[in-house]
């Protein structure tokens, strides 16, 4: 398709493009698939061997060789038990090398069915405890071949409404939830692909973790984000201090962004003199109560009201001005004229600007933040300190801002596609001229659009390219989630939220925004929330938007901690609450977690490495920069997750304690508000899966790739490791109100190993683990 060229008529090529695009993709998934392909075998006493894979194949005689494992006929692979066979004999695993089978594991479903060949041929390995006990390669990967008979229910549970997938940590929920993309899809495929699926993670480094399971199932088209990407054109990966997070996510914030709108709508005490030629027009009180009154209720957000506003305030205008010119009454077509002439005075639209500013969320927000009147009037159901809480003057936007961004953009309203078309002709016009006059730098060039942005009170609503661009007509072909992540105002099929205990109320209305049918997958762990905004009980989050019309299931089994590690885990769980229930583990490793001191950290690193697979240590967010760096100075390809989810500075080999801050990649650089990509859609990750931005995802990366990652509790979420060393527990449980779940959390990242460092005496949950000094590090 490509080697045809830029030939032929515009719509040859364009149709050129779509099928190159379209053949790409499919090109793309099936390369995907390629691991792992067929997986299993069913014999059923009705239908014959069928064998399941991870897409469905028939031949050119359209015999079936191999079935989806969507598909209805695949259900009894993960469901049929000896009590309900539904209908199967035998079920058979195979493990595969490239297209080599290597291996067959067998369970027995019906023995009275089996024919004598068949018990000669039995196989019984659990193909599951070979999955789990697989080295991690800091990538999740699919499940397929093994999911469990109460994970399948959660996957192929209906598509409607919303569904709360509540199990502790290691039960699968993340795994389950992507599966169950890969389902949905598979069997709405007309909705889905038209509307899209959202999933929205915890942070970059656990999209990086999650980004290459559903295109291993051969589904590429999902989008991938988090709260702090979900507002178009701004990617925010700082964290605030929890405080400050509470407040910004409290519900109470809604009816602040409210007023803070309805406060840039207020009218001046003194009347406003214009000075146009030789007369003074005056703008005065009844007449910017009436229009301001016909603006509200024309019940359009702010800045479609706007031109409501403008309307009634010129016609007011232009009516005093044929009085002030000795003209008395003017019929419709004059006060047209006129109106239109006051409209382009430049006094006339500087007043009309401060009266009613076209505004963007940015500004407003920044704008209230940074004014404590504005707060004051704004905020004045909060107190004091809560409003000192708010106050800033600039600065990075925060995941906590997102929502409040979102929230604003819904009372705002789009600007005026006419104005941005107007102001984009506008800037290319001037931005023409500037390059006949004067040959200026592109950089040069682009200042002076902004600046002309600037003068029509636009600058913050769009880069001069971007209008430009825009004006121009339709872009590139885009994919429906990249199409998606562009739009504020997209409508999903489906949403899935994961990690869903840690979104605060303000950002589950920005969720709830993008999903007005309801179809969600809400899955997390109440005992895992960290976050001060988040979540008590899924009751409190779901109960304001869809009362009485949630199902939960649970999952209860864990397949990442082994039993060891788990029982410590649990008695930290007890302390948080004692009703609470830790999953049941599957595996039993018969290795212990140990206690050391947190001096021979980086020794005890060193011999983790030497172990093999992929160490983390987590440790209290205040000792991240230098445990770090101490741990880079001892173990080579240390990296360390700067704080702000999945910003890395690469720690070096060796090269000491510098590095571990300072040293921050290029790639994690813009992580500030203004996000110059635009948009926040910079393509396709590796496997063609839409990402929202490249930003911070190069850094996680890099974490993920590491041999040994140093993070914070908040990046660790939903994340495993081979081997998790914990430093300073007790100041994990202590950093914030919410800092037992925390621990929790780090307790439960690792696969086979667990350790403890600390200075600090241990709390009773942790007292009486064996002690491991660097020395013994082998013996273990
Ligand atoms: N049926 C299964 N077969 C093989 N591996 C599984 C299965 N179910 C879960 N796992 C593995 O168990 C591990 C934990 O799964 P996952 O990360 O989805 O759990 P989680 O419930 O989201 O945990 P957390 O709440 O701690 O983040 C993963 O490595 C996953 O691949």
């Amino acid at each position: 398709m490509l080697a045809t060229g830029a030939v032929g008529t515009m719509q040859n090529r364009s149709e050129r493009d779509t099928f190159a695009d379209m053949y790409a993709s499919r090109l793309a998934r099936l390369w995907a698939v390629e691991r792992g392909l067929a997986f299993g075998r069913l014999d059923h006493v009705d239908e014959g061997r069928l064998y399941i894979g991870k897409l469905g194949m028939t031949d050119d005689e359209q015999l079936r060789l191999l079935i989806d494992w969507r598909a209805p006929v695949a259900q009894p692979f993960y469901r049929a038990t000896p009590a309900a066979p539904m209908g199967v004999t035998r079920r058979r695993h195979l493990q595969t090398k490239g297209r080599a089978v290597i291996g067959v594991d067998d369970d027995l479903l019906d023995l009275d069915s089996l024919t004598d060949d068949d018990r000669a041929t039995l196989n019984g390995e659990a193909a599951l405890l070979a999955a789990l006990d697989e080295r991690r390669t800091g990538r999740m990967r699919d499940i397929v071949a093994t999911i469990q008979a109460e994970q399948d229910r959660v996957i192929r549970s209906d598509l409607n409404g919303v569904l709360v997938v509540q199990g502790g940590p290691g039960t699968g929920k993340t795994v389950v939830a992507l599966h169950r993309a890969a389902y949905l899809l598979y069997t709405h495929r007309e909705r889905l692909e038209r509307r899209g699926v959202l999933i929205l993670g915890p942070n970059l480094t656990f999209l990086r973790y999650i980004e290459q399971v559903l295109p291993s199932l051969g589904e590429t088209d999902v989008l991938l984000s988090t709260v702090g990407e979900l507002y178009p054109g701004v990617t925010a990966t700082a964290r605030e201090r929890p405080e400050v997070a509470a407040l910004k996510g409290d519900a109470r914030m809604a009816e602040v962004i409210a007023k803070a709108v309805r406060d840039r709508q207020r009218v001046p005490r003194k009347p406003v003199e214009l000075t146009i030629g030789r007369i003074t027009l005056t703008i005065d009180r009844p007449m910017l109560d009436a229009a301001r009154n016909k603006a509200t209720r024309s019940r359009r957000p702010h800045n479609q009201a706007r031109a409501v506003f403008v309307r009634s305030l010129l016609n007011a205008l232009a009516r005093q001005q044929a009085r002030k010119i000795g003209k008395g009454l003017i019929d419709d077509d004059e006060l047209a004229d006129l109106r239109e002439e006051l409209r382009t005075e430049p006094v006339v639209k500087s007043a009309l600007n401060r009266l009613w500013p076209y505004l963007t969320p940015q500004r407003l927000l920044l704008g209230l933040y940074g004014s404590p009147e504005r707060l004051g009037y704004a905020a004045s159901e909060l107190s004091p300190q809560e409003r000192a809480l708010l106050r800033r003057d600039g600065g990075e936007w925060t995941e906590s801002d997102v929502p409040l961004l979102d929230e604003a953009a819904d009372l705002l309203g789009e600007i005026d596609e006419q104005v941005l078309r107007a102001s984009a002709m506008q800037a290319e016009e001037e931005l023409a001229a500037a390059r006949q006059a004067e040959e200026r730098e592109r950089e040069a060039e682009l200042a002076y659009a902004r600046e002309v942005l600037e003068l029509t009170g636009l600058s913050d609503v769009m880069e001069a390219e971007r209008l430009a661009e825009r004006q121009r007509g339709e872009g590139p072909y885009l994919t429906t989630a990249e199409r998606a992540a562009a739009d504020r105002t997209w409508a999903y099929g489906h949403v899935i939220v994961d990690e869903a205990q840690e979104l605060s109320h303000m950002a589950w209305r920005a969720v709830m925004r993008r999903c007005p049918t309801r179809s969600m997958t809400i899955v997390g762990d109440i005992a895992q929330t960290g976050s001060a905004a988040g979540a008590r009980s899924w009751e409190e989050v779901l109960d304001p938007y869809v009362a009485g019309r949630w199902r939960q299931e649970r999952l209860t089994v864990n397949y990442r901690t082994p039993v060891e590690l788990m029982a410590v885990a649990a008695r930290v769980l007890a302390t948080i609450d004692p009703a609470l229930q830790a999953p049941t583990s599957v595996r039993e490793l018969g290795v212990e977690p140990w206690s050391a001191p947190l001096t021979a950290l980086a020794e005890l690193v060193k011999a983790e490495v030497g172990e093999g697979g992929k160490v983390a240590v987590v440790v209290p967010d205040a000792l991240l920069e230098s445990l770090g760096a101490e741990v880079a100075a001892t173990v080579a390809g240390a990296v360390v997750v700067t704080l702000g989810s999945g910003r890395t500075g690469n720690a070096g080999s060796g090269s000491g304690r510098t590095a571990a801050r300072s040293g921050a990649d290029p790639a994690g650089a813009g992580t500030s508000g203004a996000d110059p990509a635009g948009g926040g859609t910079s393509g396709a990750g590796p496997a063609g899966v839409a990402v929202t931005t490249g930003v911070g995802r190069a850094g996680a990366a890099a974490a993920l790739d590491a041999p040994v990652a140093v993070m914070g509790v908040a990046d660790a979420k939903g994340l495993e490791f081979d081997s998790v060393i914990v430093a300073e527990p007790d100041l994990i449980a202590a950093q914030s109100p919410r800092g037992p779940s925390d621990l929790y959390v780090a307790l439960t990242r690792a696969t086979q190993r667990l350790g403890v460092v600390h200075e600090r005496p241990l709390s009773q949950a942790l007292r009486g683990l064996p002690s491991r000094s660097p020395a013994s590090a082998n013996d273990l």
